[in-house]
């Protein structure tokens, strides 16, 4: 068997089509979805992510400023910066990319941003209203893979989910809202003991360990949905934490690396921004 190959970047492009038109229906009433990407350091790789935002913004015209500070940023400033772009009535969307430098408290910033404003969807309040089952930013990763799977017509309900990770970016969101779908959920990590023998069990796995080929076609059974989150740069190329080959053997569904999970996540962070905007102005 040969595994139907999900694009993501092919759905990124037609939901980004339809919220070009929905940004610029919200224009006619005044209301301009506007985002604040922050960035601290050099690092190559979150540059080219940021910039990858700030062009996706920008194709649906929406508005987008790009802050870069330089790594010797203290915690402070950074704290004040978030202050102000939470009191500014024209800044929908506050995201802060992460990893941050070691002197700079991540949850200190994450718990900083607005929730209101909070588009990746870290913030505790709206983590624990995902958790409730409640409507609110859903993290972008995990909701551009959940999505994915509705868009591809792939049923979740009683099916085992097998996810390798538990980051609180990932792992843990995505387990979440997939039993918010009443799948059944396993987490597996590091410290997991005889891993294969968890996803063998799988009907869907969702690989988001940041490790190049973890998973192959020999831990899977045949006719398993697997979803490649990973993005790891070997020699100079990007790829999954999934052998594609040997996996797409086995496999009924398979997402790539890159062109699949990827630039679903840059659509649900507009997704979100537009979100907020409407909100927003709903409640002035
Ligand atoms: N495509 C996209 O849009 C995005 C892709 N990513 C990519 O997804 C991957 C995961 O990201 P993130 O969750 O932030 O990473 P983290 O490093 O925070 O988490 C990795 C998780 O994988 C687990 N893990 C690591 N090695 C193994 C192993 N050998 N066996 C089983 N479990 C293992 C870890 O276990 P433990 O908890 O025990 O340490 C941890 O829970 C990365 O490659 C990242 O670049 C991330 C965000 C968005
Ligand atoms: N606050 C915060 N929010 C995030 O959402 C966040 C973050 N920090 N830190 C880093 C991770 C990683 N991440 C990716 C987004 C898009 C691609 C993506 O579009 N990848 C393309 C390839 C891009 C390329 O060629 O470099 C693809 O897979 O096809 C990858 C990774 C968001 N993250």
């Amino acid at each position: 068997m040969s595994a139907e190959v999900i694009y993501g970047k092919q759905l990124a492009e037609d939901l980004r089509q339809e919220m070009k038109q929905e940004v610029s229906e919200l224009h006619k009433q005044n209301i301009f979805p506007k985002l604040v990407v922050i960035i601290i350091g050099e690092d190559p790789a979150s540059k080219s992510y940021v910039k990858g935002k700030q062009k996706a913004s920008e194709k649906i015209g929406m508005d987008s400023d790009l802050i870069e500070l330089p790594e010797e940023t203290s915690e402070e400033e950074l704290l004040n910066l978030i202050d102000r772009f939470n009191q500014d009535r024209t800044v929908h969307g506050i995201l802060v990319q992460l990893p941050l430098p070691e002197h700079i408290h991540e949850q200190k910033v994450i718990e900083a941003i607005d929730p209101s404003k909070d588009v990746d969807g870290f913030h505790p309040i709206n983590v624990g209203k995902m958790l409730t089952g409640q409507d609110t930013f859903y993290p972008c990763t995990p909701f551009g893979i959940l999505v994915m799977l509705k868009r591809a017509e792939i049923e979740l309900e009683g099916k085992h989910v097998v996810i390798i990770g538990r980051s609180n970016l990932v792992g843990k969101p995505v387990g979440q809202l997939l039993l918010n779908e009443n799948a059944t959920v396993t987490h597996c990590h590091s410290r997991t003991k005889n891993l294969r023998d968890h996803t063998k069990r799988a009907d869907i796995i969702i690989v988001a360990a940041g490790k190049p080929d973890l998973i192959t076609g020999e831990d899977i059974k045949e006719g398993t949905v697997v979803i490649d989150v990973g993005v790891n740069r070997v020699d100079g190329q990007l790829t999954g934490d999934v052998e594609f080959e040997s996996a797409s053997e086995k496999a009924s569904h398979i997402t790539p690396v890159p062109k699949g999970v990827g630039p679903m996540t840059i659509t649900m962070l507009l997704h979100n921004t537009i979100k907020a905007a409407k909100q927003i102005h709903n409640h002035q």
